[in-house]
Formats: structure tokens, C-alpha cells, sequence
């Protein structure tokens, strides 16, 4: 099944769970140690594969820790306890074409991720080469979570008719010209619930990808009411459910957060 139908057939959840692992904040004995990131992401997923429509395992904390290999055996387990959801890899790409063709490759042909998030700054011909893979989708950063989004995508563009923000334009474009196959959707912050409904106005047949509930303070809720129910919405949270506990019992705390965010999402 392709990216957006996988979404569209999840109906019993809008949470992501992000897989952001930091060998610092492991548990127990595994605390400090970079060759335990498979195991203690296993975990995770095995307590909550149940509870979410996507995973999202962000690859810096893998690159970082030399744990590639470890993220390509975790995605292959994801496949097969979960085989319907499917995993948005977080990458954030953004290159000329002939390197972002590398890009693609690694992200659908190395790693099996089912989307992979882009940066849309240098245009389209940076985006098109994802497009190639057929049923794998790209999700372009729109209005992003943190506050150093406003440097860029609140600003006006002067030349464009109703002079819009640059993430308006981008969710127009993304809706419109750049969906040649409809596999595009698009990342909005959940501190901004007021940039959700307008990106929703703009783009109402996209998925939206909403980081920023748990650690970073947006209110599930209102994300829920601005983005509406038409179109699929994947809420991720990655901290709050990772490191819910250092203990021995990080799995099961990690579920009831999972799952306590799962119906504060409902
Ligand atoms: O605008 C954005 C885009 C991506 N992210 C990523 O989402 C998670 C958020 O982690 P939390 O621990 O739930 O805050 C992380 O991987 C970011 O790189 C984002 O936060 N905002």
C-alpha cells in the first residue's frame, strides 16, 4: 500500500511516535551506550505500534551516534510487527537534483522508509526527484515548530498576486502544481494553530505532519480543531513518549504517555 493510502486507512489514531534516540537519556544500563539505540527503539515500538498511524525516526540521532546500520534493522523490524504503518524517515533534505536523487535513493532504496521529510528551499527541481518513487511520500517543511521559522516563512512575497507568506505560497504550490502524483504532504508546527488552519485552507487535501506536542508545549487539541478531520493528520511527539522513564519500566510508561496523547488526539 502507498504512503497516503497507509494514512487514509488509519483511522483509529493521529499520533506518530518520533524516534529521537539519545544515548545519554537511554535506560538503566544501556545509558551512555550508542550500539543500544536499535534495542531501546525496538522497545518503543514494540510497546506502541498499536497506538499510532506512523513512526518518524529523525536520522541525525542515528548519523550522529555512526548508528545508520542500527536505523536501517530498525525500520526493517517496523515493517514487520507493524507492517501498516508506515515510517516517515526525518531528514530534511534539500538539494539540486542530481544529489537529491542520492538522497531519495537513500531514504526509499537504503532505508525502505515509506516518507521522507524535505526542505523546499531550493525549489522544485530539489523535490522531484522523490517523486520518482512511486507510492513514497515527501513531505516538504511549510511552517515550522520552532520560533526561528518566522525569519523566512512569515515573510511576504512581494512579486506573488495577494502578496502571501512564503509558507502560504508553499502550501498553494504543494497543494496545486508541485502534487503531480499526490504524494506530497506537508510538516506544520503544532505551536502555531493558527498557521494549521490556514495551511489546511490553502492545502485541504494534504497530509499534514505536526511536530511539537509533548516537549515543545503544543496543545493536542487545538491542533485536532485547526487542522479539521478531512484530511489525514499525523501528530507526532518524540521526547514526552521516549523518556518518559529512565527506569526499567520506560516501555510501559512510554505506552500510557502514547496512549494518553493518542486520545488527547481523538
Ligand atoms: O518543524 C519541525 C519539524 C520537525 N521537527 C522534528 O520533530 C521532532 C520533535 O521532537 P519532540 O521531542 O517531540 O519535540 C524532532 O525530531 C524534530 O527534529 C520539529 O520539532 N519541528
Amino acid at each position: 500500500m502507498n504512503f497516503i493510502a497507509q494514512l487514509q486507512a488509519c483511522s483509529h489514531s493521529r499520533l506518530c511516535v518520533g524516534l529521537d534516540p539519545e544515548p545519554a537519556k537511554l535506560p538503566g544500563a544501556w545509558v551512555g551506550d550508542a550500539g543500544r539505540i536499535y534495542d531501546f527503539c525496538c522497545s518503543i515500538v514494540d510497546a506502541t505500534h498499536d497506538l499510532v498511524c506512523a513512526f518518524k525516526p529523525q536520522i541525525a540521532y542515528f548519523a550522529a551516534h555512526r548508528a545508520e546500520e542500527q536505523l536501517e534493522r530498525l525500520i526493517a523490524h517496523i515493517h514487520k510487527v507493524a507492517p501498516g504503518v508506515p515510517v516517515i524517515l526525518d531528514a530534511k533534505r534539500g538539494d539540486i537534483g542530481s544529489t537529491a536523487e542520492q538522497y531519495a535513493r537513500e531514504a526509499f532504496e537504503r532505508y525502505q522508509a515509506d516518507a521522507v521529510t524535505l526542505s523546499p528551499f531550493m525549489g522544485f527541481d530539489s523535490v522531484e526527484p522523490y517523486l520518482r518513487y512511486e507510492g513514497k511520500g515527501a513531505i516538504l517543511l511549510c511552517r515550522t515548530s520552532n520560533k526561528g521559522g518566522d525569519d523566512w516563512q512569515m515573510q511576504r512575497l512581494a512579486d506573488v498576486p495577494g502578496q502571501p507568506r512564503l509558507f502560504e505560497h508553499l502550501a498553494f504550490l504543494a497543494e496545486t502544481q508541485w502534487n503531480r502524483n499526490g504524494q506530497l504532504g506537508l510538516v506544520v508546527g503544532a505551536t502555531y494553530p493558527g498557521e494549521i488552519a490556514r495551511v489546511r485552507e490553502l492545502a485541504p487535501t494534504l497530509p499534514l505532519l505536526v511536530p511539537g506536542v509533548g516537549a515543545q508545549g503544543g496543545d493536542a487539541a487545538a491542533v485536532v480543531q485547526a487542522a479539521g478531520r478531512a484530511a489525514p493528520l499525523v501528530v507526532n511527539s518524540s521526547r514526552a513518549i521516549l523518556y518518559a522513564s529512565q527506569g526499567a519500566d520506560f516501555a510501559a510508561r512510554a505506552r500510557a504517555v502514547a496512549e494518553a496523547t493518542r486520545a488527547a488526539l481523538s
